[in-house]
């Protein structure tokens, strides 16, 4: 990585920083035959946080929170309504050119390859835009190949690869540049186990070899369980919670469940603080804090039932969150404000 790129105004401590960042969106809506009102859509109002130089952090909310809004800020793709925001001591609306070759994007929805070559021209190509010198292209093309098992799909058109190989190829061009930054938007969204596991595996290496810094939105809460050790939670754009994941089930006492097989029924596995919620035949479901460990109370299950399998079931993110505001009675902002 070319620490010697570093911009002096920004420090590792304030490596992303946001500062009352808004965006409002001007919005005309249809409300008659020839009539239409002004609206004014503010995804994110007000948002503050900073990001040290290698972090991982969780960005989660809702569906239509602010959360892309809030990466195509980063980007320099959006400008900001208000605030003040830098990355690597970056503007990135003034400066949206200089900045990409300082971070790597990766939306799940969509790709950044070229459709109908094979994936490796497309890298080539990515070698010739952001003008990589050939031996780094080389590395870390070939580092990018060897752990993200790409080998075999490097002559194949994009559009003949599965979801999992795509994003994998997706991950790759955005990292033959070197980035310092890497923002993910949904990268596991739609993938199988094992893809899952791949791709987690690689941003923790990447992370941990090359100290780059990440930010991460999914609506996978195990992502984040195993990606990064702190979550930032945004809703209506306003940030609710910006802390490490096991205080968000805290605050939000959400639940955990474990799915075990038994090798046959019986009477509902008795193990507080986790109770039973559902039984079938031999399978039985229990539900228990989300912050408590799952590997203690398996130990106990295990000990003292015919254990066959089992299974953790994360809660899923608009639970957490709803219970979040259910405790704190906060979360019914105004996101939407008529214009005039
Ligand atoms: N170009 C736009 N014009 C008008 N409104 C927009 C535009 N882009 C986003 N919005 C609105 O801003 C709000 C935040 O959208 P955003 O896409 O940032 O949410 P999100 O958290 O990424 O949601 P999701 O999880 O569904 O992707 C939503 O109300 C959305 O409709």
């Amino acid at each position: 990585m070319d620490n010697d790129l570093v911009d002096s105004d920004c420090t590792d401590t304030d490596f992303i920083e946001l500062d009352h960042v808004e965006k409002v969106f001007d919005v005309r809506k249809k409300t008659g035959f020839l009539r239409r009102e002004r609206r004014q859509v503010r995804a994110v109002d007000g948002i503050s946080f900073t990001v040290a130089r290698g972090e991982m952090v969780g960005y989660i909310g809702p569906n239509g929170a602010g959360k892309s809004t809030t990466i195509k800020m980063l980007t320099g793709i959006l400008t900001p309504s208000g605030g003040r925001l830098r990355v690597a001591g970056i503007d990135p609306s003034r400066e949206r050119t200089r900045l990409a070759h300082r971070i790597g994007v990766v939306f799940g929805q969509r790709t950044t390859l070229w459709w109908d070559l094979p994936l490796i021209d497309s890298y080539k190509l990515m070698h010739r835009m952001y003008r990589i010198p050939d031996a780094r292209y080389r590395e870390n093309l070939d580092r990018c190949v060897e752990l993200l098992e790409l080998g075999e799909l490097l002559d194949v058109p994009v559009r003949q690869l599965s979801l999992g190989q795509r994003m994998r190829g997706d991950i790759a061009a955005a990292l033959l540049h070197d980035p310092e930054v890497l923002y993910l938007d949904e990268p596991t969204i739609g993938l199988d186990v094992i893809s899952k596991a791949k791709v987690r595996g690689f941003l923790r290496e990447l992370n941990a070899e090359r100290g780059t810094t990440v930010l991460l939105t999914t609506h996978d809460l195990q992502d984040i369980e195993q990606l990064c050790s702190r979550v930032m939670v945004i809703d209506h754009g306003r940030l609710m919670y910006d802390g490490a994941l096991a205080g968000l089930h805290e605050v939000g006492e959400s639940e955990r469940t474990l799915v075990v097989d038994l090798e046959r029924e019986t009477a509902p596995i008795d193990a507080a603080p986790a109770r039973v919620v559902k039984v079938e035949g031999p399978r039985q479901w229990l539900a228990f804090p989300a912050g408590e460990s799952a590997a203690a109370l398996v130990a106990r299950i295990a000990a003292e039932y015919p254990l066959v399998d089992l299974s953790v079931r994360e809660p899923d993110i608009e639970a957490v969150i709803a219970k979040m505001y259910a405790g704190t009675g906060t979360g019914s902002g105004q996101a939407e404000k008529a214009a005039s």
